[in-house]
């Protein structure tokens, strides 16, 4: 199956795209061959200025469009899109040249303003009258007209991106597809060798010929330390090709989950698995599904693995305090082929220091399922909701049972990440717990005991002290009201919770954007006053100024190594 999908550029190493068709914005369209049309949207609609990122968008939406067998909605291209900042344009116009792809409902958007009784307009963002739109007109033959409003002319995403335009589309080389699989060894610059197994097997005997190889599967933290840390690694084992590290299994006690596993890959299992399996089981599944939502854009989930997230122990890793929390446990293989199982819980060790020796590597996770009345919750709290490590995570799961009448706590998880150099867990407050039947009176003791469990010391690296520590006690509030919310509408509890706090155990969600920009512009013959695409536009939409790339892989890969 060949798979196509977009990657960051300077975080992927030319060695690991052998074999791959690699598109770049160039190869798209230019002036000479003539645009995409998705670079021709964000010219005609004013979507760049500096230019930087444009490739980048533009290959994101490319992208998006090339593997989506219908039109994708709104959300989905504003999600394609997350991974890729812009600092001058802003997000309005790109994200407005790039609606005319989506299934949408035109309408909304070339519809004339609200009136308000005395027939004056209403500004859809602040709900008052507002005079500059009495003064103009959406109609796009006026000479005087919103911007934003004018590009909106309904244009389906058949004529953009259908008959007329596959037939000039990129296919995938068939002398690529006809190429065999075969090991890699590759020598570089500096004495660097590069080797890609294709068989546990063989992994397993170059992990016990080199100890000190650094393994490679996103190359999304390894590159960043090699890029920005001095970090040099003279063997390097690419272990993406290797089948027994990919395994994604519904078994009968949970899931099994290679270590090798793109955290995009297991984004799709969950949602099948969640759709196709009772709630009560899947639980862990939706939690650990949500935090993928806020883990980083589209091009990192691509690449970055469930093992290279776990391995590289970061004190903010946004999984790492699920897995503890939800009672994985991690399959550890050795170079003499023995498998030993650890729980999440005890792998931690230190600062990006776990329970790993040099002759082993992380095989696999295994997810249980969760029980009837087990209930699981992730937290995340960064300085912005999209593309940002968490200043305070966590993960939390409770068991609530029958027992002597009673529907008690018989089990709970309680793990913070982002206030010390491992996942905290906080042993004292889960003891406390157990046995306990939730109610308004118990919080106070809660939160003292929290606050012994999760000390932040004054000086903590991170700062903002006061805040992580209040955010460690909200977490642990919204996971009560939402435990406490669930019995109560099973009828189980009885517990009088304020309305006014219900809105905490919503998750959030936002809904698509809209923006448009009021502005008179007068016509009198020139350009001044116009809104023009300009000079540099379609230069910028073609241009490589961001390291983005789109890559076709494709399982059967050869000896050679391409690039084009
Ligand atoms: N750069 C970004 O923008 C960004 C954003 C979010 C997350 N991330 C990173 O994503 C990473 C996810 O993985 P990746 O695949 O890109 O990592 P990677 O290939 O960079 O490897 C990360 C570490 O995990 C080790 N490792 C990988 N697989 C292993 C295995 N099976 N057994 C033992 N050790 C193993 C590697 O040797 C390395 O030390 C996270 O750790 C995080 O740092 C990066
Ligand atoms: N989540 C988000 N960003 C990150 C992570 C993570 O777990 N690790 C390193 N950067």
């Amino acid at each position: 199956m060949i798979k196509l999908q977009t990657i960051n550029a300077c975080l992927a190493p030319l060695y690991s795209l052998e074999g791959m068709h690699i598109i770049t914005v160039e190869g798209i369209g230019d002036r000479q061959r003539g645009l995409h049309p998705v670079q021709e949207r964000l010219a005609e609609a004013h979507g760049s200025q500096c230019g930087f990122c444009t490739p980048g968008f533009v290959m994101s939406m490319y992208a998006l469009l090339r593997s989506s067998k219908h039109p994708p909605t709104e959300e989905q291209i504003e999600d394609s899109l997350a991974g890729n900042l812009c600092r001058c344009t802003g997000y309005r116009p790109i994200i407005d040249a790039f609606r005319v792809f989506a299934k949408t409902d035109d309408s909304l958007y070339t519809a004339s303003p609200l009136e308000n009784a005395n027939g004056q307009a209403i500004c859809p963002s602040t709900g008052k009258p507002c005079s500059c739109r009495n003064e103009t007109d959406v109609n796009a033959n006026e000479s005087s007209t919103l911007s934003s409003v004018k590009v909106y002319l309904p244009c389906s995403y058949n004529e953009i991106d259908g008959n007329s335009y596959s037939e000039k589309e990129l296919i995938f080389p068939p002398e690529l597809q006809l190429r065999k699989f075969m090991p890699l060894k590759l020598n570089g610059f500096n004495g660097i060798r590069w080797y890609r197994p294709l068989k546990l097997e063989q992994l397993l005997y170059l992990r016990s010929c080199y100890p000190d190889a650094k393994l490679i599967i996103g190359n999304s933290e390894v590159g960043v330390e090699t890029k920005f840390k001095n970090a040099q690694y003279k063997v390097m084992i690419s272990v993406t090709h290797v089948p027994e590290l990919h395994t994604l299994k519904v078994e009968e006690h949970g899931l099994h989950i290679g270590s090798a596993v793109r955290l995009a890959q297991l984004q799709k299992f969950l949602k099948n698995v969640i759709a196709e399996r009772g709630s009560h089981e899947t639980s862990s599944c939706y939690a650990i599904l949500r935090q993928l939502k806020w883990f980083a854009g589209t091009q990192i989930r691509n690449v970055a693995s469930v093992g290279g997230n776990i391995c590289t122990a970061s004190p903010i890793s946004d999984l790492n305090p699920l897995w503890m929390a939800t009672g994985a446990n991690f399959q550890i293989i050795d170079v003499n082929n023995n498998v030993r199982t650890t729980a999440a819980k005890d792998f931690f060790l230190g600062y990006r220091k776990v329970d790993l020796k040099a002759d082993e590597i992380l095989l696999s996770v295994i997810l249980p399922w969760t029980r009837p009345y087990e209930y699981v919750k992730e937290f995340k709290q960064a300085h912005r909701r999209e593309d940002d490590i968490a200043l305070v995570n966590a993960g939390m799961r409770m068991h609530i049972t029958e027992a002597e009448g009673n529907w008690i706590v018989s089990d709970v998880s309680i793990v913070y990440g982002g206030v010390a150099a491992v996942p905290l867990t906080a042993a004292k407050t889960e003891k406390f717990l157990v046995g306990k039947k939730l109610d308004d009176g118990l919080l106070d003791e809660t939160f003292n005991l929290l606050k012994e469990d999760i000390p932040l010391a004054e000086n903590a690296p991170g700062g903002m002290v006061e805040f992580r520590s209040s955010l460690t006690l909200s977490f642990f509030f919204k996971f009560f009201l939402y435990v406490t919310h669930e019995m109560n509408n099973k009828g189980l509890w009885k517990v009088g919770l304020d309305a006014a706090n219900m809105s905490a155990i919503q998750s959030y969600t936002r809904p698509v954007s809209i923006g448009t920009q009021g502005y008179e512009s007068v016509g009198q013959g020139t350009a001044v006053g116009q809104p023009m695409v300009h000079m540099s536009a379609i230069l910028q939409r073609s241009l490589v100024r961001q390291n983005m790339l789109m890559t076709h892989q494709h399982p059967r890969i050869s000896y050679m190594l391409l690039w084009c």
